[in-house]
Parts: C-alpha cells; structure tokens; sequence
C-alpha cells in the first residue's frame, strides 16, 4: 500500500506487483535516471561554487551554445546508466550519434533518450530548469542499438518522466499507469512520492507561448492568441494569463499542477526545422506523461505520440495542456483561418466585432 512517506523503490516494487513475470530492469533503469537526476540537482544547487555555472564556449549538435552544465549533466547521465545492463544505446540532445555501451558492461533490452538538462539558458539567471528522459524497448535486446531502433513512435514508450531542479527537486514519472510525482529529500538523497494520480485540469485560462515569434506563426496559432488577449470583450469571453519561462520542464510542471496550454509551434522562423523543440526527447516524454494525466498533446495537426521519427534530433511543433483548448488550438489547423493583416487591428477593444467602433 502506498502512502506519502513511500519512496520511488517501494512505488516501483508495487508497479512490478502488476507484471509478476517481470525481471526487475526497468526498475532498475528508472532508479539508475533518478540516481542521474539527483546528481545533477547537487551540482545545480551548489551553482557558482563549484564552477559549473557558463557557456563552455563551444555549440553542441544542434548548434545551440553549450552550457558547462549541460556537458555535466550529459556525462552525469551516460555514466549512471551505461553500466547496469539494461541498456543497449542511449541517445542524449547533447550527441549527434547514439552512445553505444561500452564493451566492458552488458548490453540490455531498453533504449534510453534523454535531454540532461533542459532550459538550460536559464542556468545563469537561476531559473528552474531540468531533465527530460523516455524508455523505448530495443528491438535487438542485448545487440549495439543502432539509429534507426531509436525511431520509435512515442506510442511506443515504456516509461517517460523529467526532475525539476526548482525550489525544490521533484521527479515525475509514468509507466504507463498515471503519473506521480517523487520530491527530493536532499538530506536522506530520497524521492518521496508527494503526487499520486496527477490530471491535468479539462479548463483552462492561462496559456504559455513566446510571443517574440509571432511574425513566423502559422493563422492557426494568430487566430488562437489573438483570441486570447481580446479576453472577455472577444470570442472567448474571457480573460487569459500568459506565462513563459523558457524551460519546457517549468512549464510542463506548470500544467501538471493547475492546468494551462503551451505551444512552441511549427513556424517559419528557419524554414529547415519543423519546430524548436526535438521529438524524441521532449515532446515524446512530455506528450505521454500529459495524456496520462489525461491532457492532450499535438504537432498542431495530429496526436504527437503517433508521429513517425526520421530523425535523431528531429524537432517538432508542439502543443499541450488542457484538454479544450489543445482541441481548438488543433482545431484551428483544420479550419480555414484569414492571416490577420494587422495584430493591432485584430484585438484592438475599439476595432473587434465586439468593440466600441463596431457598436456605433
Ligand atoms: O528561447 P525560447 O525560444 O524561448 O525557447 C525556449 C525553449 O527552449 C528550450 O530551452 C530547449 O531546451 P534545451 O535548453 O534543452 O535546448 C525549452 O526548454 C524551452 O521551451
Ligand atoms: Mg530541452
Ligand atoms: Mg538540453
């Protein structure tokens, strides 16, 4: 019987009650990412003194700025979890091939993807960032995984969490069975489970974007923002919140614990990226754990976990939260929706169809 004092060991001891042939590695999988995890939340709250915090200098596989916290993170992750025999490749944002095991340590019959650590411009300014991680049967166990194993629909996911390194360090899992969330008691170095059965709220009037990339949405995401700030003298007839604190984790946090929408959606920013977040290990992760807790999560066009990959790093549109407004948002891709000429014009009080012009 699990209670709030039960540790993450005794929730997946009571997870592998279920699935009484089972072998124990996953377990043991999920506690090796944890050990990661806590690692990582010690080097993040020790910051500055420890010399972790700042740019290594140098642009990783996705030519974005390298973090000395991110190449921590990533070592911190592939030596936690290559050496336990349930692995037979990783794949991390921080490498362009997958890492194969090294030949002194079995191989074994899961696939781990992970971003070690996400939001990670936010490290110098002290903002709450994480780790993403999502668990993909090999389909050769016990063999070298090679690319194309990996690419995988996240319908096929056996497991998916993330830990926040916020105030404090909360890991959140699924197994295919809700999600729960474990926090971090950092004086015993052990994950409480504090949430059990999370469900993302059906309603919801707060909605996360980056709004600096209007000029490059797609009608579809115009039409729904736009929507949004008209409040209650638009559509919508009502008042919106707006939050974004550029860390996929944060957010996602966010929606799990009072609901809420985000969209980081396709655009034509750089025509050659289908979106800014990558499939394999944020939006795959992220989109099961909000469909077990009963949120929805979508390109825009189509149900995330059903997208076939092509691509290690490929990235995506993505949007999730709550349930109504994930379903307009993809709605709105169906439907015809006019390019708004002019923002201003569009939501302006005294120009909407509802708006004081309209009324003379
Ligand atoms: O800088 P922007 O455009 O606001 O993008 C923020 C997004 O980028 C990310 O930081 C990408 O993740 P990484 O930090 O792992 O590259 C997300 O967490 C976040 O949602
Ligand atoms: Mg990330
Ligand atoms: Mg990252």
């Amino acid at each position: 019987m699990l209670t709030e004092r039960s540790t993450l060991a005794q929730f997946l001891i009571e997870e592998r009650r279920r699935h009484p042939g089972s072998s124990g590695e996953l377990n043991s999988l999920i506690l090796d990412v944890a050990l990661a995890c806590k690692a990582i939340s010690q080097r993040i709250a020790s910051g500055a003194l420890t010399g972790v915090i700042g740019s290594v200098g140098a642009v990783n596989v996705q030519g974005e700025q390298q973090q000395k916290l991110d190449v921590v993170a990533n070592e911190i992750f592939l030596r936690a979890n290559e050496w336990g025999g349930q692995l037979a490749g990783m794949v991390s944002e921080e490498l362009e091939e997958p890492y194969s095991i090294p030949v002194e340590f079995p191989r074994g019959k899961y696939l781990l993807t992970f971003d070690p650590l996400d939001g990670s411009s936010n490290i110098d300014a002290n903002v709450s960032v994480g780790s993403i991680f999502s668990i993909l049967r090999a389909p050769a166990p016990g063999e070298e995984a090679r690319v194309e194993d990996f690419l995988q629909p996240g319908t096929k996911q056996v497991a998916a969490g993330y830990a926040i390194y916020g105030p404090s360090t909360v890991l959140v899992l699924t197994v295919g069975t809700g999600v729960h969330a474990f926090t971090l008691e950092p004086k015993l170095g052990e994950f409480f489970l504090t949430r059990q059965d999370i469900e993302v709220p059906e309603t919801t009037a707060e909605y996360a974007v980056n709004t600096s990339n209007r000029r490059f949405w797609e009608p579809a995401i115009k039409r729904y923002i736009d929507e949004c700030l008209q409040g209650v003298s638009g559509p919508r007839e009502k008042d919106f919140n707006m939050r974004w604190v550029a860390s996929l984790v944060a957010e996602a946090h966010r929606i799990l614990t009072r609901g809420g929408v985000f969209m980081y959606p396709r655009d034509s920013k750089n025509p050659e990226k289908a979106g800014r977040l990558r499939l394999l290990y944020e939006a795959n992760p992220i989109g099961f754990l909000i469909e077990q807790a009963g949120g929805l999560a979508t390109t825009g066009r189509e149900r995330v976990l059903e997208v076939n990959p092509t691509d290690l790093h490929q990235r995506i549109g993505l949007v999730f939260g709550s349930r109504e407004e994930v379903e307009r948002i993809t709605r709105y891709h169906t439907e015809p929706t006019e390019e708004p000429s002019d923002t201003t014009e569009h939501w302006n009080p005294l120009y909407g169809v509802r708006g004081l012009f309209h009324a003379i």
